[in-house]
């Protein structure tokens, strides 16, 4: 089992928003350092150990009780610090299988992450007696959704916001009595692209519902919109220039312009086939056509974009997880949440168009103490944006060195 990853738990942090507005983070309930300690339901108790937790992290330490105790929280941890947990463990608490309604709704920005985030507090949940938990993705068949939902009343639903909304317009999903709502990935539940299917969802909870949000990043104009959603929140936060990982090495490699990258690339190769990886760029049509290009070289690569069929983005995904596959090329689709404990090495061969994504993407390796590397190829042009990267996070970029190979085999 690996050491806690986050620094001084009980140090509160303070948060200067754009409109000077101080939000500090709440101290009213001390870390609890075990699950022993945390009063939990034996069969959930049985389930985390059962899981292979052996002591809570930090965020665990500090998110679960609040949670249960009734609160609305933001909870903002290091990725790859155990957030999924704090959430699959208090809803877990605090859902009542004996009762025939919905209790707690898990929302998530991509099918890959709810889908994980199912498995999950399945996983954990498994020896809590009558337990329903079902998730409703896009992708996944309508029909088979419908039939599950009619034979049984959830009492917990992880899924994504278009597909929640359509079981609930369908009237096939009653919220009305939630009593916790979870967003996952807020600060990107909480953005342009998904606000208002959010609120669509949002206006469909009774007063009484607790609302917890969860992210890695938190940018200040999220958490000044937060107000609107939360009652009274404690807040669990952290600062820019802690968020990134002290297990996670960052390098840059100049590319004269955008045509050097593949052959930069290539050179790598040996690389990152070392361990499992995975490959970033900003667009899709640029993910199937490095694959393309790598194997025409001889080169085995996966690939995962939000253009292929869901039975294919399945099927990849099971592939990365086991290990039977281990350069994986993706887009952004995969820069939040995902957990592959095995990748050591993240490649950015384009830079995140956002701040926040850099913090996403590089913490797809390193999880939960592991070592990681991230190499991110910069043009020209992008040499600003990597600037701006390292001063908005006091994080160090250093440039590549020779013996990367020796570096990712320790
Ligand atoms: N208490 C624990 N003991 C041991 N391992 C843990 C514990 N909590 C979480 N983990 C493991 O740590 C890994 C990362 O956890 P998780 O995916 O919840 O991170 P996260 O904080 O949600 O990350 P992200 O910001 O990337 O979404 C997972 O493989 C999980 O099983």
């Amino acid at each position: 089992m690996t050491s806690n990853p986050s620094p001084n738990p009980n140090q509160p942090r303070r948060n200067l928003t754009n409109t000077g507005r101080d939000i500090t983070e709440s101290t009213e309930y001390p870390p609890v350092a075990t699950f022993d300690a945390m009063n939990l339901k034996e069969p959930l108790l049985h389930g985390i150990y059962s899981y292979g937790f052996e002591k809570p992290s930090v965020i665990q330490q500090k998110g679960i009780i609040p949670i249960v105790k009734g609160r609305d929280l933001v909870a903002q941890a290091q990725s790859g610090t155990g957030k999924t947990a704090t959430f699959a463990i208090s809803s877990l608490q605090m859902v009542d299988p004996t009762k025939n309604f919905t209790q707690v709704l898990i929302l998530s920005p991509t099918r890959e992450l709810a889908m994980q985030s199912h498995n999950v507090i399945t996983q954990i949940g498994m020896y809590i007696e009558g337990l329903n938990i079902i998730r409703l993705v896009g992708g996944d068949n309508v029909g088979d959704a419908i039939r599950r939902l009619e034979s049984h009343t959830p009492h917990i639903v992880v899924g994504t916001p278009g597909r929640i909304n359509h079981m609930l317009e369908s009237e096939h999903l009653d919220i009305s009595h939630l009593r916790l709502f979870i967003l996952d990935e807020a600060d990107e539940m909480l953005s342009l692209g998904f606000q208002d299917a959010v609120l669509e969802v949002n206006r469909r909870l009774s007063r009484n519902c607790q609302t917890v949000l969860v992210s890695a990043t938190m940018p200040n104009e999220i958490l000044e919109i937060t107000d609107r959603l939360l009652k009274n929140p404690v807040r669990i936060l952290v600062p820019r220039d802690e968020l990134t990982l002290d297990g996670l090495r960052q390098f840059y490699v100049i590319v004269d312009k955008e045509e050097h990258k593949f052959d930069t690339l290539v050179d790598l190769y040996e690389a990152i086939s070392v361990s499992q990886c995975v490959i970033f760029c900003n667009f899709k049509r640029k993910v199937d056509f490095l694959a393309q290009s790598l194997e025409d070289k001889q080169f085995s690569v996966s690939t995962i974009h939000g253009s292929m069929s869901q039975d294919e983005r399945n099927q990849i995904m099971k592939d990365f997880r086991e290990g039977n596959t281990r350069v994986l090329i993706t887009t952004d689709l995969l820069a939040r949440g995902i957990d592959v404990q095995q990748v050591s090495l993240v490649l950015n061969y384009d830079l995140p168009q956002d701040k926040e994504n850099y913090i996403h993407r590089i913490g797809r390796s390193a999880r939960f103490g592991r070592k990681g590397i991230a190499i991110n190829f910069v043009t020209q042009e992008d040499a600003s944006q990597l600037k701006e990267i390292q001063e908005f996070y006091h994080t160090q970029i250093d440039e590549m060195p020779e013996n990367i190979n020796d570096l990712l085999k320790q």
